[in-house]
């Protein structure tokens, strides 16, 4: 897969020609609103559907994003092009396609309460003081921002072995927090041989449902350690939740394919905008903000039907997530707002051959690290 491919003025334009098609008919208002609203229960239902088996851990950060690993000279002994091609392969193809399912899960009784009550419960004890707050003994932090189930957390703690290493997460889908502390895939058959069932469990789906309790409710992910990792549900675009540690703690703020899933900049409540300028407080100065997501021209956007645009270069998928698609010059105004300086901001262009359909597609992404100046200058608030 050829890397960041040059695109031809006719490219370009047959691009521009799709999305224009795609956009011609916008989303009606009252679904505008739902989507916005209940954002967080659709990504939800995605994680119940999905669990961790939809985006793969993202082992190829190291070699973009050094700053999460600094004792990573184990990639030194990897071939280049093995590295390379960790990166082709990684990338988030959310297509709509993929999105479509419906969500299944039975509604069943459990003792156990909500899996939101439960994270906020854990979440409602902590008090934050300056010198007292998870990870408040290190002295590398990284807080990675819309999480999913950990497939970049993990790379990391796997992959960092500094002992002063701490790494936060947070996603507002409780759902996915909770996959994230839990080891998601139950061996199969693994009900315990003398555990009482009752015949009328014994459907097969009930067989399963339980099998899956049990897991959940035994077993935590042995990989998320709470002495080197802190997991919490967050909204980033709840101006009034705080962040569990305090303002100039950060080394490194993680964005990997979420700030897409927030309402574009161009709209009056200028969340993503808000969304940058409320990290960047909580980043040392000197420390930075790394991400990687949708570009504009990305064969996901192309791919979107008429009547899935919500706005110029937004959309939303069929299972009710939503995405927009970025150009570097939108990402470069959001950062600096903030009052972080541009390290890098480049456009990562790959061309995916489908042989079957006889179809060549680009992959866009953007890839961006802005830093906080180590004397603040002043920016919006
Ligand atoms: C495309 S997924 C990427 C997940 C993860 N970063 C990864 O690379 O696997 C986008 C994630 O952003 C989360 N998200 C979207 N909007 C959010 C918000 N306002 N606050 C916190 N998380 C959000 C979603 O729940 C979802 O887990």
């Amino acid at each position: 897969m050829p890397d960041n491919v040059k695109w031809s003025e006719e490219q370009a334009a047959a691009a521009e020609r799709k999305v224009q098609e795609n956009s011609s008919q916008l989303v009606c208002r009252e679904k505008q609103v739902d989507y916005e609203v209940n954002a967080h229960k659709y990504w939800d239902d995605f994680y119940k559907i999905h669990e961790n088996g939809f985006f793969k851990d993202r082992h190829w950060l190291f070699t973009e994003f050094p700053e999460l690993a600094p004792s990573h000279n184990h990639l030194a002994s990897l071939p280049l092009e093995k590295q390379r091609s960790d990166v082709c392969e990684d990338g988030p193809d959310l297509t709509t396609e993929q999105h479509k399912c419906t969500c299944t899960i039975g509604g069943c009784e459990t003792q156990v309460p909500p899996v939101e009550e439960r994270v906020t419960q854990e979440l409602g004890h902590l008090e934050i003081h300056a010198d007292e707050f998870p990870g408040s003994s290190a002295s590398y932090r990284i807080l990675e921002v819309g999480c999913g189930v950990g497939n970049t957390v993990f790379p990391i703690l796997q992959t960092n072995n500094n002992p002063n290493l701490f790494v936060y997460c947070c996603d507002f889908s409780a759902t996915a927090v909770e996959l994230l502390k839990i080891l998601p895939d139950p061996p199969a058959f693994a009900f315990p041989k003398n555990a009482r069932i009752s015949p009328l469990l014994v459907t097969r789906s009930g067989f399963f449902w339980w099998e899956k309790q049990y897991w959940h409710l035994k077993r935590t992910n042995s990989e998320y350690d709470p002495s080197r990792c802190f997991a919490f549900v967050h909204d980033l675009c709840d101006e009034d939740q705080s962040y569990p540690m305090p303002e100039d703690s950060l080394d490194v703020i993680v964005l990997i394919f979420v700030l897409s899933a927030i309402v574009p900049d161009k709209t009056p409540t200028r969340r993503m905008q808000k969304v940058i300028i409320k990290l960047s407080r909580l980043l040392r100065p000197g420390g930075v903000m790394l991400l990687r997501d949708y570009g504009r021209y990305d064969m996901a956007q192309l791919r979107f039907k008429k009547g899935q645009c919500l706005s110029g270069n937004f959309y939303v998928r069929g299972d009710g997530t939503r995405v927009y698609f970025f150009t570097q010059d939108e990402l470069h105004a959001l950062f600096t707002a903030a009052g972080l300086e541009k390290v890098q901001n480049l456009v990562d262009r790959r061309l995916q051959v489908n042989r079957g359909k006889q179809l060549t597609m680009y992959r866009v992404w953007i890839q961006c690290k802005y830093s906080k100046p180590l004397v603040p200058v002043p920016h919006a608030t």
